[in-house]
């Protein structure tokens, strides 16, 4: 009954998943947050600030805030931390030369306290590229495997031509469930 009961309240509650898309600038946050609102691709500019839009997916509703990811701007990423379910991390996987500086930024964002329940979705991105990296590259690069007490994932993708979103969408919706139990 009480299974029942919870199941019928989180299908009658509007309540949103707060989630952050963050990552390097350049990365495709924004046209990612875009594709998964709009199902399209839209010109973006580099962002100052953020953006942040109500997305439903698989009868879910996220909260998704897109912050700006240049270097300047990186300190106020941790001003939207608080009640963060999921991290999505969006890598430009043909930007070789910055790895290592997304590696470092990510597993220093990682040591927050405010984000330690937080789960991490990672999109090695650009997949339409050519020269790009795959995700099992990419893990290795952001010392992933060595996480510990965390629910993280990995995929390829591209924010462009959709290919491989979904698969991460719905890695993101069965973790957060199941984390709500
Ligand atoms: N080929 C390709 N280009 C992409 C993809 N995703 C994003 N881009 C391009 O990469 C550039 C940067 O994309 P944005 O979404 O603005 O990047 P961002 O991470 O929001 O950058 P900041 O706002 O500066 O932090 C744009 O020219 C996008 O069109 C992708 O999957 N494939
Ligand atoms: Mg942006």
């Amino acid at each position: 009954m009480g299974g029942f009961l919870s199941i019928f309240s989180k299908l009658v509650s509007k309540k949103e998943v707060r989630i952050l898309i963050l990552g390097l600038d350049n990365a495709g946050k924004t046209t990612l947050l875009y594709r998964l609102k709009i199902g399209e691709v839209v010109t973006t500019v580099p962002t100052i600030g953020f953006n942040v839009e109500s997305v439903t997916y698989k009868n879910l509703n996220f909260n998704v805030w897109d912050l700006g990811g240049q270097t300047s701007i990186r300190p106020y990423w941790r001003c939207y931390y608080a009640n963060t379910a999921a991290v999505v991390f969006v890598v430009d996987a043909t930007d070789h030369a910055r790895l290592e500086t997304a590696a470092e930024e990510l597993n220093a964002m990682l040591n927050e306290e405010e984000l330690k329940d937080a789960s991490l979705l990672v999109f090695a991105n650009k997949q339409d590229q050519p020269g790009v990296l795959g995700a099992a590259e990419i893990s290795t690069a952001l010392r992933l495997p060595d996480l510990k007490d965390r629910s993280w994932s990995i995929f390829g993708c591209s924010a462009v031509t959709g290919e491989g979103v979904n698969d991460g969408m719905d890695w993101l919706v069965k973790t957060v469930q199941d984390g709500d139990q």
